[in-house]
């Protein structure tokens, strides 16, 4: 569930006297996602999507999140675009949050992920990449190298409690990655969480990309890391090169990865995975008793790490 703040009638009907999308028919919490508080809310103009930040957004972010998604929607690709209120605002406050409004992206994400979405990501990835070219704010990646020791040293001494030995391997594996951690990669705007629950089907084909809210301006190549770990290992822990050389040809065939893209490929999805497997970590070790959210288990990105440390070269990914 995710819906943390309750809107009454009333104080919805006062946010929607600032936009010029019509009057509520219906408004439903979305049981979905777990950050923030999103809605679904059908208006005599359409259906939108409405969403208050909760506390892991930074509203100083939200300018950044949403005028990217502005840009993207602008150069073709498809995903929400927020809905100016009339003063022209993509974000205003309801019930103390920050709120904003955004269209209604039709489709499903995929529960069980086949070779055929592998293409459509590894396609709509590339996509995003050019459609973020000109877009001129930047954000640092705070989930980048520079923030894995710091988040690592919030878990450090309990990491063994999740599995013995735990500890010593993400810490053998954070000096090895960041030592070898590449300079001078292409870069831009990337979405840095593109996993299957943020992209949308309507049967085979993607209709669209969905929470934005790790997007940042950080190499290309690693936001590629980032699917290959989401979409491209089975339930068994087992790496798919089928799934992988599927998504790395969709990609490549719009965006080619450079030499050196392709050298550290290995490294960046290790990256990646170390990435995940810290903010899991954290939360499990941190998340309260009762929370109605469960937290994703750590451990399955231990075991991808794994498999990444052990790779020599793109060829392991399904590159020639
Ligand atoms: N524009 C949209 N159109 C249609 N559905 C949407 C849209 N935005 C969000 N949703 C729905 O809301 C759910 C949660 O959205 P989202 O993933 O952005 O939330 P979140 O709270 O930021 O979650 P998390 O970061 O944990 O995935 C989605 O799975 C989807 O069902
Ligand atoms: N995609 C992340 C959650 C943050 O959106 C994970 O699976 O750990």
């Amino acid at each position: 569930m995710a819906v943390y703040t309750e809107v009454s009638d009333e104080a919805l009907a006062s946010f929607l006297e600032a936009y010029d999308i019509g009057t509520a028919l219906s408004f439903k919490g979305i049981a979905e996602g777990v950050e923030n508080s999103n809605y679904l809310l059908i208006t005599t103009a359409g259906q939108f999507v409405l969403t208050l930040y909760e506390k892991r957004v930074d509203p100083a972010d939200l300018p950044y999140f949403l005028g990217l998604m502005r840009h993207l929607s602008a150069r073709g690709l498809s995903c929400p675009v927020p809905v100016a209120a009339k003063d022209g605002a993509l974000f205003r406050t309801l019930c103390g949050r920050p709120a904003a409004v955004q269209t209604f992206l039709p489709g499903v994400w995929p529960r069980r992920v086949r070779n055929e979405h592998c293409a459509g990501v590894g396609a709509a990835l590339a996509a995003l990449h050019h459609a973020g070219e000109g877009f001129p704010l930047t954000r640092a990646n705070a989930l980048g190298p520079a923030g894995w020791r710091p988040l690592f040293a919030q878990s450090a001494t309990r990491a063994d409690e999740v599995r013995a030995g735990l500890a010593e391997e993400i810490e053998s594996a954070l000096s090895a990655i960041l030592s070898a951690w590449p300079e001078g990669l292409p870069r831009g705007q990337i979405h840095a969480d593109l996993f299957p629950d943020n992209v949308f089907f309507l049967g085979d084909r993607v209709s669209g990309l969905i929470d934005f809210y790790f997007a940042c301006t950080d190499l290309y190549a690693y936001d590629v890391a980032v699917c290959l770990n989401a979409w491209c290992f089975e339930a068994d822990a087992s790496f798919n090169v089928t799934k992988a050389r599927l998504l790395l040809a969709a990609y490549t065939a719009q965006r080619p990865l450079s030499v050196p893209e392709r050298e550290a490929l290995p490294v960046l999805c290790a990256g990646a995975a170390l990435r995940f497997l810290l903010t899991r970590l954290h939360d499990w070790l941190n998340h309260p008793a009762g929370a109605l959210v469960t937290p994703k288990d750590p451990l399955e990105y231990a075991r991808k790490l794994r498999f990444h440390r052990a790779a020599r070269s793109a060829r392991d990914y399904g590159l020639d």
